[in-house]
């Protein structure tokens, strides 16, 4: 489904979408997981869902991807959505990804394993598109897009900065339930066409993973291009 609007209409329906996805999610399996984005979209969509009534301690919330600096580093996605969200995540249910400077996949090895005793997978993703139609830390025509394991995994040279990173692979992203993609502001208008061009693979637009999923919303405050 596509939405648009203004980007208070956009902020306001995606933490409702989110809300509903958890609240459904939790009704039937008695806990949720979900997958959040860093970046500069997305602080405003935090704040509206910590106003949401949400039972919070069985909402477990996991990072998409995750810049590899220290967690108190302005370049942390686990800062922002700990800024955003731990005044109402209880302790333990907001899982920062484990930094071990010299030793990443050490961090990847744990950090599988805690979704792994979880059930290994997503049931929401929150993502929201780069300029270039990145999603988490999975870049267009770039080798974190192709890799084939089903799980978090490294990212080196990632054409945005900082170069190393950490990702949930493109088939981990694939076997949630439920994703909300968003294109916010003009910078991202090419993003968006690019998403909605049939001609164009996942790897060229890596935003496109999120657009398999059954239940996906696309976001979005530009125009959208007829088909
Ligand atoms: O580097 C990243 O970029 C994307 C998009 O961020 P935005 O600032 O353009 O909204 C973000 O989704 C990802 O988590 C982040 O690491």
């Amino acid at each position: 489904m596509i939405i648009q609007g203004t980007f208070e209409q956009l902020t306001e329906k995606a933490a409702a979408i989110l809300a509903q996805a958890i609240r459904q999610c939790i009704a039937v399996k008695n806990e949720a997981i979900l997958a959040v984005p860093g970046g500069r979209s997305v602080a405003a969509i935090f704040a509206k869902l910590r106003q949401q009534e949400l039972p919070w301690e069985q909402l477990h919330i996991f990072l998409l991807d995750e810049r590899l600096v220290p967690t108190d580093h302005e370049d942390s996605n686990y800062r922002l959505v700990k800024e955003q969200l731990g005044m109402v995540a209880p302790p333990g249910m907001l899982h920062p990804f484990p930094h071990y400077p010299e030793e990443p996949q050490r961090g990847v090895a744990e950090y599988n394993k805690k979704l792994k005793g979880l059930g290994g997978r997503f049931d929401i993703v929150l993502a929201s598109s780069g300029e270039d139609g990145h999603i988490a830390s999975l870049f267009p025509r770039h080798p974190s897009i192709g890799n084939p394991a089903s799980s978090f995994i490294i990212v080196h040279d990632a054409p945005k900065p900082p170069a190393e990173r950490m990702s949930a692979s493109r088939k981990l992203i694939m076997q949630a339930d439920t994703g909300v993609v968003l294109f916010l502001g003009s910078a991202k208008a090419r993003a968006l066409r690019n998403a909605l061009d049939t001609h164009l693979s996942i790897v060229d637009c890596p935003a496109k993973i999120i657009m398999e999923l059954q239940g996906y919303s696309l976001l979005t405050d530009q125009e959208v291009p007829n088909p």
